[in-house]
């Protein structure tokens, strides 16, 4: 057991009084200035003592004064209690100093026994509390000498009773019983008060000065002074005694009357009102009985309907109204609360014909290629050069990245908005925004290129018609055998036709502007995509540099290295306007019944707390239109939407939107989920056959299906069958499923997923894709 823990103590606690005090001349008790003290308090003490029929020697008188610091009360107690037969005087709990209070902080962190004293100042089980002694028992494994082998025991008694007062209780006493001295001293105090009835504590405390001036007319039983008076005997510095704990006020002589609980329940409301005056403090006259029935009632109390006439009316009128009824009228009140929305009940397919005329064609492109080829840097420089931007944010952005040590980013700082984005300068999720020209609407959607992100490149590119390759011309290589192959696949799984190929960085080949380069590069990227199915009429190629802004929205200068660019070439945006696929099945989709997959949920703003976006796949949605989410099933109501940025009364197959909804928690909304129409609603399956183009070997496994921004982990249970190009079969039941394959295979899910017929698919194992397709 260890003696003493480490507690963390304060100052006050380990400061050493007697040390710091009585350093100096005046400790010297035969010092000029302390025998003038003697001479002028002993003849006073002893005045006292007489009185007390007391005898005590000069030099006891002058012990006690040299030991109470010149107290003249305390040395009369002191003397008169010397000889006095020893009482055990009741422990009275002292306030705790700030040390005992650390000392029991200090216990309770390290979780031993909450009795700091014990493991301090061991002593005081000697003359503690029973409840201290019991502990005592079990906490002191060792004899209880060892405490005390330090301790000097051959102090002189008179000391001893001194130096214990200024020392909490607590504290071992090792002096003499001054602690008693205290005890008996306040019981004085408490007598002195008793007998001075209605007397003041002023009155008392000056009582006790005059007995100091005036010996003689001092009683006994009066309680000596506590106060110091360290004007009167400066000799000795000595710190100002703490003043007693205020008594309070003395009681009556009178024995006070045990008090007695009050066994009386309190009165009730109706009690009350009967036993206490309505009009108390009321200026106002009381009402009278026709005030309150009314004139009319005073004449006949019984006219009109009486209460149960009412209640019977009530139901009367009630009936033939079932519960449930008057239960959704209920509703319906509960739901006035909110803003109710009404549908204009629009003909959206014929208005969107009809407006046709009045439209900017219109297209979402999807920017895909292998990570730090230089996508966002070419989309921030698209948008800027478009003034969708303005050069005062990228000079903001410029300013930012350059405190990050990223100055070279700003660009790309405009799609990349996530702070950790910016951080680590690659992008994680795919970004929108949105710009026009006089010639079309565009949307961007800015996918990841790192391989890690992959699924939220499949997410942007299934909402896209087009798609933008961004080919670092430096780095070719890399790109090819990492995501630049994986992006092209991808991008034709999801069904894009058409395809830009931004071939960048041409600012940093080798020599600048290399149209030689360029051809190599053009070359290899056009194998690539017709082997993976692209056809030649639908691939652009665009030499460009997204950093310097050559061949993206502006020609380069005739007179600089890339002047031969403009010869044969668009620019970026040239190519876009000239690549946006024709909406030729438009109205047929616009009929369908709604589809729409869930890219983002999100809060719209202070009156749209519920939001979500997406592209719409097939059908339409105005304001108002009731909705439901599958495959949680909750219903929504549209509130408002937004189509590029501007509300819209409604929105068509083909726009991305913002759908504002009511009626329905976000709880209830992932990306992923699909918005249908609540006529015709995608129901969930667990089960589903695919075809698919195989493009790693497979076997029955688990594997990750991909539809846009849904997926979900899944396992192929059956290889059905390999087929030709027109989906005949060529083998039933293989047990592998070989590169370049096409084949017939079921897929399980672990819950339900809501998966339209035709709807495109692709199968991911260990974050390779493996094959794309379609549900059949
Ligand atoms: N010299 C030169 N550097 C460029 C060009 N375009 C981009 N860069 C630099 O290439 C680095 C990567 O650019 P990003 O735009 O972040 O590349 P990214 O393809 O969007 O990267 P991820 O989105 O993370 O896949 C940055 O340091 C750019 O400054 C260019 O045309 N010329």
């Amino acid at each position: 057991m260890q003696r003493v823990k480490n507690v963390e103590y304060d100052s006050d606690d380990l400061y050493d009084e007697e040390h710091e005090e009585y350093g100096d001349e005046s400790d010297n008790r035969d010092s000029e200035q302390n025998r003038g003290s003697f001479a002028e308090l002993t003849p006073v003490v002893r005045a006292e003592l007489e009185e007390a029929g007391v005898q005590a020697s000069d030099k006891a008188i002058e012990d006690a004064l040299w030991n109470s610091f010149w107290d003249v009360g305390k040395s009369v107690v002191f003397l008169k209690n010397r000889n006095a037969p020893k009482q055990t005087p009741k422990k009275q709990e002292k306030a705790k100093s700030k040390f005992d209070q650390a000392a029991e902080r200090s216990a309770k962190e390290t979780g031993e026994l909450n009795f700091p004293y014990v493991r301090l100042f061991p002593l005081v089980w000697c003359d503690v509390s029973g409840d201290v002694e019991e502990r005592r028992g079990t906490v002191c494994a060792f004899p209880a000498m060892n405490w005390f082998h330090d301790v000097p025991w051959t102090l002189p008694l008179e000391r001893q009773s001194h130096l214990v007062p200024a020392l909490p209780l607590y504290r071992p006493r090792l002096l003499g019983g001054s602690s008693k001295l205290a005890k008996l001293a306040e019981e004085r105090r408490k007598k002195a008060a008793a007998t001075v009835v209605g007397g003041s504590s002023t009155d008392i405390d000056l009582s006790s000065l005059d007995r100091l001036t005036k010996p003689k007319d001092s009683k006994e039983n009066d309680a000596p002074s506590s106060v110091a008076e360290p004007r009167k005997y400066p000799i000795r510095k000595k710190r100002e005694p703490t003043p007693p704990p205020k008594e309070p006020t003395p009681p009556p002589p009178t024995e006070p009357e045990e008090e007695k609980p009050d066994l009386r329940a309190s009165p009730t409301d109706f009690a009350r009102t009967l036993s206490t005056n309505p009009m108390q403090g009321r200026t106002a006259t009381a009402p009278t009985l026709a005030d309150l029935l009314g004139t009319e009632q005073s004449e006949d109390p019984f006219k009109g309907p009486s209460p149960d006439d009412t209640v019977l009316k009530a139901q009367q009128r009630s009936k033939g109204r079932s519960l449930s009824k008057q239960t959704e009228a209920l509703k319906l009140d509960s739901q006035s609360t909110q803003a109710t929305v009404r549908s204009k009940g629009l003909d959206v397919p014929k208005l969107w014909a009809e407006e046709k005329a009045k439209r900017k064609p219109a297209a979402a492109f999807v920017v895909i290629g292998h990570v730090d080829h230089g996508k966002s840097t070419l989309m921030g420089r698209l948008l800027l050069d478009t003034g969708a931007v303005t050069q005062r944010d990228v000079n903001k952005y410029q300013k930012q990245a350059a405190e990050m040590n990223k100055s070279s980013f700003a660009l790309a700082w405009v799609m990349d908005t996530g702070d950790e984005e910016r951080e680590r300068g690659v992008t994680f999720d795919f970004a929108q925004h949105h710009f026009s020209t006089p010639k079309a609407d565009f949307t961007i959607l800015d996918a990841p290129g790192h391989r890690d992100f992959v699924p939220n490149m499949i997410g942007g590119a299934s909402m896209a018609d087009m798609a933008v390759l961004v080919v670092d011309a430096n780095q070719l290589e890399s790109g090819m055998k990492g995501q630049t192959k994986e992006h092209i696949l991808l991008a034709k799984a999801v069904g894009l036709k058409k395809v830009i190929v931004a071939i960048n960085k041409l600012d940093a080949a080798n020599p600048a502007w290399s149209q030689d380069l360029f051809e190599q590069v053009q070359a290899d990227v056009r194998k690539l995509l017709l082997d993976s199915g692209f056809a030649e009429q639908d691939i652009k190629f665009v030499p460009c540099s997204g950093l310097g802004g050559a061949n993206v929205v502006n020609a380069p200068k005739a007179s600089s290295p890339a002047a031969w660019v403009s010869k044969a070439h668009f620019t970026l945006l040239q190519a876009l306007e000239r690549s946006i696929p024709p909406r030729s099945a438009d109205q047929e989709v616009i009929r369908q019944p709604l589809r729409m997959q869930i890219v983002d949920v999100f809060r719209g703003g202070v009156t749209n707390p519920v939001s979500i976006a997406g592209r719409i796949s097939s059908g339409s949605v105005q304001i108002g239109d009731i909705v439901t989410v599958r495959p949680s099933g909750e219903k929504a109501t549209i509130r408002a939407i937004d189509v590029l940025d501007e509300a819209k009364d409604y929105a068509v197959a083909g726009q991305i939107c913002s759908l504002h909804l009511s009626d329905i928690e976000a709880q209830h909304l992932r990306s992923g989920d699909l918005v249908c129409s609540l006529q015709h609603p995608v129901h969930g399956r667990r089960n589903v056959v695919l075809l698919i183009d195989v493009l790693e070997p497979l076997l029955p496994q688990p594997v990750d299906v991909h539809v846009g921004r849904l997926h979900v982990p899944a396992t192929i249970s059956q290889l059905v069958e390999t087929v030709d190009g027109k989906g005949e079969q060529l083998k039933r039941r293989p047990r592998l499923l070989k590169v370049g394959q096409r084949a017939r295979i079921k897929v399980s899910f672990e819950g339900s997923v809501p998966l339209v017929v035709g709807e495109r698919v692709i199968v991911r194992s260990a974050g390779v894709t493996a094959a794309h397709g379609i549900v059949e």
